[in-house]
């Protein structure tokens, strides 16, 4: 058993409800913001930085609910360094079993511009106002925003008075993303051995992905003393987002062997509260982002699925189980293998020896070139229209079929019967009736079509088609199934699939059943 004190525990401080949601398009309802907080509660988030109490009725009153709502968190509001904000802020929190009041001011020299305020009043202004929060509320976070770009000497400096004002967390900010790992490491630790007081608060660390570093930040902080990290789910705020919960935790869980700190998250919860910022976010998530992306353990390809097979350690690094997924998914497409093929015929019933699987995969491939993603309806659906192939005594080669406006629909098939090659042409009423016409031409029949059934089976432009054909003759019924992702296609082959048990049936009819002459076209 690992034991963990506490200078090892990364106090996870969620910011999704207010920085996550100033990603513009991001703003979510009241009752949305209710169910996520609900959710990180749930999860063992310790702080939820619930808004931002002065920016309008709306935010003050949400995070006036949830600071009521909670069970487990600590709830936070963000204030600027006016008595106002803080005075509203604590009015939201003040309900909450445990509170906190952040105020935050911008160091640097562009962002000291803004209000014009000097080095000197500018440390007055943050003396004053974190000794204000700090009368209303016995747990204040200070934050110098853009920290980063901030002078070295008055980053000190100004810690110093926000500690001794009474901050009990000190949060460095890279507001815009600037910052490498080994700064990020470098920076806490070097206000950590510098500032007096410093080891008496906890340093957090609060990263943007403006570089794609924000992880890579938020952990190199931690491991120069940070206990902090400030981060939101799937990523979510300001411009490329914030540091992703679910990356900190789960880096912290998989590589505790060197970065030896812990948290209090359930990542089994991760899974679902992704899914739910992104609904009501409107952000959906890249299919290729770490940990709660769909593609995060998905394999596609034959060598990394026959691996999967055998050995799940092979291409996964955590168990999908440990963010809250049933399983990992082998989804079939133009790179999977035989053995994921297999598996999956297994897994719908279907035990196919080895020359069965190869003629399948055969067909497996052509249909994968042909589309984007193979579901495990065209699985079946090519499994049901290969049934019986062998036996074919009529096959199609090619066919063109030219429809559109200003003219009948005109199908050209070539077909193979017993080894013999034979074409014909005929015009219809649509492709369809066009297609069937020139089949009629190469095997002539008097075959009733009693059903011709359509119906996507997958999703998509690109959804394969199945294709019912049903046919009669001297009371003989004979049915025929195809899919493609071209109907037209489907069509002939479960028109051509139909006509062949036609053929087997009037064979086991009795001796001589069949007599007519079937007369074939040669190819001109
Ligand atoms: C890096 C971050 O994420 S910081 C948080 C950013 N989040 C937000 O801004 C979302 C919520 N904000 C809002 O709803 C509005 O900006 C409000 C209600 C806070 C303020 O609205 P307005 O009064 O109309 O001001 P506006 O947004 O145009 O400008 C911001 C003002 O705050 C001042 N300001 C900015 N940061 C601070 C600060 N930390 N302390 C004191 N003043 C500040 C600016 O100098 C500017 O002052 P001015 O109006 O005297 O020029
Ligand atoms: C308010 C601060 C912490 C902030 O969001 C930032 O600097 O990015």
């Amino acid at each position: 058993m690992t034991m963990t004190s506490d200078k090892d525990r990364v106090v996870i401080f969620d910011t999704t409800l207010r920085d996550g949601e100033q990603s513009p398009g991001a703003t979510m309802t009241h009752n949305e913001k209710l169910e996520i907080a609900g959710l990180l509660d749930d999860m063992g988030v310790d702080i939820i930085e619930a808004g931002f109490p002065i920016a309008s009725e709306g935010d003050f009153n949400a995070v006036s609910e949830i600071a009521k709502n909670a069970t487990n968190s600590r709830i936070c509001g963000l204030a600027r360094a006016k008595t106002g904000d803080i005075d509203r802020c604590w009015e939201a929190i003040r309900h909450a079993e445990k509170n906190r009041i952040h105020t935050f001011i911008g160091t640097s020299p562009l962002h000291r511009a803004i209000p014009n305020l000097t080095m000197d009043e500018m440390a007055d202004v943050i003396h004053k106002s974190v000794t204000h929060a700090r009368n209303l509320c016995d747990n204040v976070q200070w934050s110098p925003m853009d920290a980063t770009r901030t002078e070295w000497d008055y980053l000190c400096r100004v810690i110093e008075i926000a500690i001794k004002a009474g901050a009990s967390t000190i949060n460095i900010p890279d507001t815009v993303g600037y910052t490498a790992p080994v700064e990020s490491a470098e920076l806490i630790k070097r206000l950590i051995e510098t500032v007096p007081g410093a080891d008496e608060v906890i340093f957090a660390t609060h990263c943007h992905n403006d570089l794609g570093m924000a992880t890579a930040n938020s952990l190199a902080a931690v491991a120069g003393g940070a206990r902090q990290i400030e981060c939101t789910i799937n990523g979510l705020g300001e411009r490329a987002g914030n540091t992703a919960l679910e990356e900190v935790v789960m880096a912290l869980k998989v590589r505790n062997d060197i970065m030896p700190w812990s948290t209090g998250i359930d990542t089994r919860k991760i899974m679902h509260i992704s899914r739910r910022v992104a609904a009501v976010s409107g952000f959906a998530v890249q299919f290729n982002k770490a940990i709660v992306g769909k593609n995060a353990f998905a394999h596609e390809s034959g060598i990394h699925q026959d691996g999967m097979l055998k050995n799940a350690e092979t291409f996964e690094i955590m168990r999908p189980s440990d963010v809250g997924l049933s399983g990992t998914s082998l989804p079939l497409g133009k790179h999977s293998g035989r053995a994921a093929l297999r598996d999956k015929l297994q897994q719908f019933g279907f035990e196919v020896g080895d020359n069965q699987l190869r003629d399948v995969f055969v067909r497996f491939k052509e249909l994968a070139d042909r589309k984007k993603e193979v579901f495990d309806d065209d699985i079946i659906a090519l499994m049901r229209s290969g049934e019986d192939a062998e036996n074919d005594h009529l096959q199609i080669v090619s066919m063109k079929v030219v429809c559109g406006t200003g003219g009948p629909a005109e199908a050209t098939i070539e077909m193979e019967i017993d080894g013999q090659d034979v074409s014909a042409t005929a015009s219809g009423d649509g492709p369809v009736d066009a297609t069937f016409k020139a089949i009629r031409e190469i095997h002539p029949n008097t075959a009733r079509l009693q059903l011709y059934q359509v119906q996507a089976v997958t999703e998509g432009t690109d959804a394969q088609a199945t294709v019912s054909v049903r046919l009669e003759e001297d009371g003989m019924i004979a049915t025929g199934e195809s899919a493609n992702t071209d109907t037209v296609v489907a069509s002939a082959k479960a028109y051509v699939n139909a006509l062949n048990r036609l053929i087997i049936r009037r064979g086991k009819v009795g001796e001589g059943a069949d007599t007519r002459e079937i007369s074939y076209k040669d190819v001109t």
